[in-house]
């Protein structure tokens, strides 16, 4: 397919990507190199200008809107919570899930012990005073709503603010368990998230100029392993 916002600006050229079902992919580039707008196209916010994105074989044109915001499921740095209590994010994911089935996400995810520690458990309200949560905290509440979802393909734009340890192990535990097995597509901006990876795409100017497991980029030495030792070097 092919895609631009503004016909004078091709954006993804000629994009040809398959991803099988279970596989999570890890988008990395530059800023401006087309990583949220692919990501965009399979949430639908957007329509190919030629060719078609299709899940399970159906044309994204053909899914109804309801079946599409179940299917796909995309957590991004900006909407990680609303006004409400801890519960009510959490049971966003899926409406009708019961306390139980709210509790045993955020258990999945790592999240129950810090928010059975909040002034009201899961009825903190997270804007309030004393629900202040954390920046990983945050991003462990919404997880837990994207797991208890289960969407079909997760969209995943990891946040670039920093974490303190703690944190970041949680959130990275957190990323474990909802990524296994699941078909998603993630916009990494962490080494240890791209590792978890099964398969990594490097984008330029909106084209893929490496695909493969992370560990084989490495060893073929090119972008990906030139990244790969940036971030490292950047960790020590
Ligand atoms: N709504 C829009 N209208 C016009 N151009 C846009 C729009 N959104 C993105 N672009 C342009 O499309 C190109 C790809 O942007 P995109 O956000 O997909 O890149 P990215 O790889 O996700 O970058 P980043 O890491 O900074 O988020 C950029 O040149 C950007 O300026």
């Amino acid at each position: 397919m092919t895609f631009h916002y503004r016909a004078d600006k091709p954006i993804l050229p000629a994009l040809d990507l398959d991803i099988p079902a279970g596989q999570t992919v890890a988008l990395v580039g530059a800023t401006g190199a087309g990583k949220s707008t692919i990501a965009k196209l399979v949430a639908r916010f957007y329509d190919p200008v030629d060719g078609t994105v299709t899940l399970d074989g159906v044309d994204l044109r053909d899914v109804n809107d309801t079946d599409l915001r179940r299917a796909v499921v995309m957590v991004t740095q900006e909407n990680h919570l609303f006004s409400g209590t801890v519960a009510d994010n959490i049971r966003f994911g899926r409406p009708t899930a019961t306390d139980d089935e709210v509790a045993d996400a955020a258990r999945a995810i790592g999240a129950h012990a810090f928010i059975d520690a909040l002034p009201h458990g899961y009825d903190t309200d997270v804007h309030r005073r004393g629900g202040r949560l954390s920046a990983g905290q945050r991003q462990l509440v919404a997880f837990a709503r994207a797991f208890l979802a289960d969407p079909t393909v997760l969209i995943l734009d990891e946040a670039t603010s920093s974490l303190d340890v703690p944190s970041e192990r949680l959130v990275q535990h957190a990323l474990r368990t909802i990524l296994r097995e699941r078909t998603a597509l993630v916009i990494a901006h962490r080494l240890s998230t791209v590792e978890i990876a099964d398969r990594v795409l490097v984008l330029e100017a909106g084209r893929i100029v490496e695909d493969g497991p992370p560990a084989t980029l490495i060893t073929s030495g090119g972008r990906y392993a030139r990244l790969h030792t940036l971030w490292h070097d950047s960790l020590i």
